[in-house]
């Protein structure tokens, strides 16, 4: 079924420009506000990063595992389209690319400046970026964002990988639309794993982003990236957008709920610089990590 067109107007974006990573005319035509940015700059070896998912009132992020659940309305999916336009790359992990089959463009209506007399965006695509350690990801080249990019509607993924000698099928389908297989080493305290893998280093991560030019990055999810990045590694972070949705999904749900891994009398993360937008029936939070 076709998707309804995506528009986010001039004043919502202005109203986010502070949280956003600042524009860099040499990559983007797009005009955007002038607004004061908060964010502290990022070190030049890594990229600015935004943490950006949407929630239930009761912290989930879908339904269950391997499931893809609707909670952002019409209005935050344009402002989730919108941030996309307004990064170098967009980063997933392999739970959400094997539940979501996610295209990982933007589709955000390019016309709205001319039909709405608003600020025009550029159709700027963000380069995906799957973090796949044992590859697990099993795609084709009928995967969605294989078939994208090969349709010139985005941009083809690099997935990271702890595999040093990728199978060639895969190198294969993936090289033939664009993308590639970035090759890191495991984090140096193996002992702490994920589902039974060997941990990348989000800073290493991060690194080898920056060093493809990529020089702002949107990790969307799923609950296992976004409880990494808002425990021990919070300090990576630049800016967290949050929509949250009206809505319950009850027990079984994937949350977002990081590790208490310091002191288990003080909270894990807190926001600071925080602003609050309504956007139709969700309501969308932005701020950074109170250091
Ligand atoms: N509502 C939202 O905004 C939103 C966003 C994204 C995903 N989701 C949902 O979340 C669910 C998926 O979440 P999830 O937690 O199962 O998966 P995930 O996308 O967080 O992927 C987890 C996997 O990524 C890999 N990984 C992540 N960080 C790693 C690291 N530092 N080192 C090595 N490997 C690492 C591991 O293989 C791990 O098993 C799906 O249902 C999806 O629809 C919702
Ligand atoms: N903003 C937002 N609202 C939602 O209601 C919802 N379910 C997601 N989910 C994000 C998500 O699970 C992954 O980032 C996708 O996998 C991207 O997929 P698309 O590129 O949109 O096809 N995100």
């Amino acid at each position: 079924m076709a998707e309804a067109p995506l528009y986010f107007s001039a004043a919502d974006r202005q109203r986010l420009e502070p949280h956003l990573p600042p524009p860099q005319t040499s990559s983007r035509t797009s005009s955007h506000s002038q607004a004061t940015d908060l964010s502290p700059p990022s070190c030049s070896a890594l990229p600015f990063v935004s943490l950006t998912f949407a929630t239930s009132l009761d912290s989930a992020l879908s339904l269950g595992p391997g499931i893809r659940t609707t909670l952002s309305g019409p209005q935050s999916k344009a402002m989730t389209h919108y941030l996309r336009t307004r990064h170098d790359a967009i980063c997933v992990g392999v739970g959400t690319a094997i539940a979501d089959d996610p295209g990982l463009n933007s589709r955000l209506d390019t016309d709205e400046g001319s039909s709405r007399n608003t600020v025009s965006v550029t159709a700027h695509q963000p380069r995906p970026i799957i973090i796949d350690p044992r590859l697990r990801w099993d795609f084709t080249a009928q995967s969605k964002v294989m078939r994208l990019a090969r349709e010139g509607k985005g941009l083809a993924p690099y997935i990271v990988t702890l595999q040093k000698e990728p199978p060639v099928q895969k190198k294969e389908i993936l090289e033939g639309v664009g993308g590639k297989f970035i090759s890191l080493n495991a984090a140096h305290d193996d002992e702490e794993k994920i589902g039974g893998t060997r941990r990348l280093d989000w800073r290493a991560i991060l690194s080898a982003v920056r060093q493809e030019g990529l020089r702002s990055i949107m990790i969307e999810g799923g609950a296992e990236v976004i409880n990494s990045l808002l425990g021990e590694e919070a300090n990576l972070v630049d800016s967290v957008i949050v929509t949250i949705a009206p809505v319950w999904l009850g027990r079984g749900g994937v949350t977002v709920s990081p590790p208490r891994t310091h002191n288990v009398n003080r909270p894990v993360a807190r926001l600071s610089d925080t602003m609050w937008m309504p956007l139709g029936d969700d309501v969308v939070l932005c701020g950074r990590i109170a250091r």
